[in-house]
């Protein structure tokens, strides 16, 4: 607690990395949080006194109101500096040259980061393991979403967003031509039905219980984001904690009598996600149950929030500019010509990927790339020491101005015409679905079921932004819209 982080600062002093002065056993942990999040927060210098931040719709700068530590410590002192969280040393490197490293570097020894509170959320899952543990994961779940897989799962995408599209013209009828909708609920819903008709085939309707779970225990867990790095807070019998040991438990349990059912009944037709990892529990060294359970929870809870929230995203943009909405919509009707869209029409929807590219840039859903050095290496140019953290904020890298130009933090899709490499000066610094080897197995699903539903959204109805909404970004494990989207939704 004491002699490994003096070893580790003064390791990196020795470079010219320094930062903000830690505490004992808590490290930085109260300025986090006094500057956590949240668009009303309290100005550091005076704790009574609470400061506004812009909440302006067309402001899209997330780092004014996302992680403002960072911003503070980037300005002290300078691109890399080092934190702690607890007596974890966190190093902060905002550097192309590093990000170039990370996306090549394959070694076993850089890991993803045991942080607790993921790990009570996702056990020991593809998301959370490391080493040969999560190299032979990787290989049974990544093909499981390769482009041919989805393209096999459009029919089960445009089954659910079908029965948005029914609800919400269920609602404006009801409403007397247009319909005030705060979308959060039903895009969500969306996205965790794709999940379930992909996760459990037919028995889909046994995924709601197990969803509901999920959030219950993101929520429970969020709570705790910075409590977490404290020693030893994780086996203290506190509310939260005893709270989240309960879900945990119930969970599993769902989960392992859904696998029981499946075993007794047997699959049919169905090659679902679930008989895939029942197949692949076989060989894991993890134990068939914990292998099961943890990759369940794991693949549920990565393949509904973040295109769920994404998606909220996007229509929020384009709500705000009707510019794009009706340029988007043009598309998709000369695209579908009165069909419903299937694989190859969206992968045709150039102006809506456009837009979908720069709502991932401005909103990255998830917003930092971390890692852990399990032992002494050079990466970035950066002589980093064994037990040492690193930390890219994406959505910093995602609107610097020296890599985006003048006009970064603004809503520009057109920057996307000539795709990424016309983008930005440095590409690889464009990174919504993260790097390397453990870059995101989900992508190709993700943006197929966003693109599918925003264009059946466009093709049905016009929106824009309704009075109630209220612009603020949050980080609940992912950047999501604090209070929702509220849309006014017309038909056609
Ligand atoms: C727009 C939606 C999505 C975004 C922005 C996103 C983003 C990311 C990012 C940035 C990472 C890498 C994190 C890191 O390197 O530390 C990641 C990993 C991952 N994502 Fe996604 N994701 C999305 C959708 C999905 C979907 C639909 C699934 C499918 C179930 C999924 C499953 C995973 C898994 C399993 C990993 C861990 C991969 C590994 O560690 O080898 N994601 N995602």
């Amino acid at each position: 607690l004491v002699v490994e982080p003096r070893r580790l600062r003064s390791k990196l002093r020795k470079q010219g990395i320094d930062g903000p002065p830690p505490t004992f056993l808590l490290g930085n942990v109260m300025e986090i949080k006094n500057a956590w999040h949240g668009n009303i927060t309290k100005d550091e210098n005076d704790p009574n006194h609470p400061v506004l931040l812009p909440t302006d719709p067309n402001t899209h700068d997330c780092t004014t109101s996302l992680f403002r530590f960072l911003k503070k410590w980037s300005q002290l002192y300078g691109q890399v500096f080092v934190f702690s969280v607890g007596y974890k040393q966190i190093v902060h490197v905002h550097h192309p040259d590093f990000l170039r490293d990370l996306k090549t570097c394959t070694s076993l020894e850089l890991r993803r980061p045991s942080y607790q509170q993921f790990k009570a959320l996702l056990g020991q899952g593809i998301v959370t393991s490391n080493g040969t543990v999560w190299k032979h994961q990787r290989k049974i779940i990544a093909p499981e979403f390769s482009l041919e897989k989805v393209k096999g799962m459009m029919n089960i995408i445009t089954e659910s967003a079908v029965i948005l599209l029914n609800a919400w013209k269920g609602r404006i009828e009801a409403e007397g031509g247009f319909a005030t909708i705060n979308i959060d609920h039903d895009v969500r819903s969306f996205t965790g039905n794709v999940m379930s008709r992909a996760y459990f085939g037919s028995n889909f309707s046994k995924g709601e219980a197990i969803f509901l779970k999920l959030r219950a225990l993101q929520r429970s867990i969020s709570k705790m984001t910075l409590t977490s790095a404290v020693p030893l807070m994780r086996y203290i019998p506190t509310t939260p904690n005893r709270e989240t040991w309960a879900l945990e438990k119930d969970l599993r349990t769902l989960i392992l009598n859904v696998v029981e059912e499946r075993k007794k009944l047997g699959t049919g037709d169905d090659k679902d996600l679930l008989q895939m990892l029942i197949e692949g529990a076989k060989s894991s060294e993890l134990g068939i149950e914990r292998f099961i359970v943890d990759n369940s929870k794991t693949l549920y809870l990565g393949g509904y929030e973040t295109p769920a929230v994404s998606a909220e995203w996007c229509l929020m943009l384009l709500a705000a500019n009707q510019k794009w909405q009706d340029r988007v919509r043009a598309e998709v009707l000369e695209v579908c010509g009165g069909r419903i869209p299937d694989y190859d029409m969206i992968r045709k929807m150039k102006q809506l990927t456009m837009v979908l590219n720069e709502s991932l840039r401005l909103y990255p859903p998830v917003p930092t790339l971390s890692r852990e050095a399990l032992t002494d290496m050079k990466i970035g140019g950066i002589e980093v020491p064994k037990g040492a953290h690193l930390l890219s904020w994406i959505a910093a890298l995602h609107t610097d101005p020296e890599f985006w130009g003048p006009d970064s933090h603004e809503f520009n899709p057109e920057r996307f015409a000539n795709g990424i490499t016309g983008a930005c000066k440095l590409p690889h610094l464009y990174m919504p679905f993260g790097v390397g080897p453990r870059v995101c197995p989900g992508q190709f699903l993700a943006m197929a079921e966003i693109k599918l539903l925003i264009a059946l959204i466009l093709s049905n109805f016009s929106f824009s932004l309704s009075p109630n909404y209220v612009h603020s970004p949050t980080f609940v494990m992912v950047t999501e819209p604090e209070y929702g989207v509220d849309l006014v939704v017309k038909n056609l």
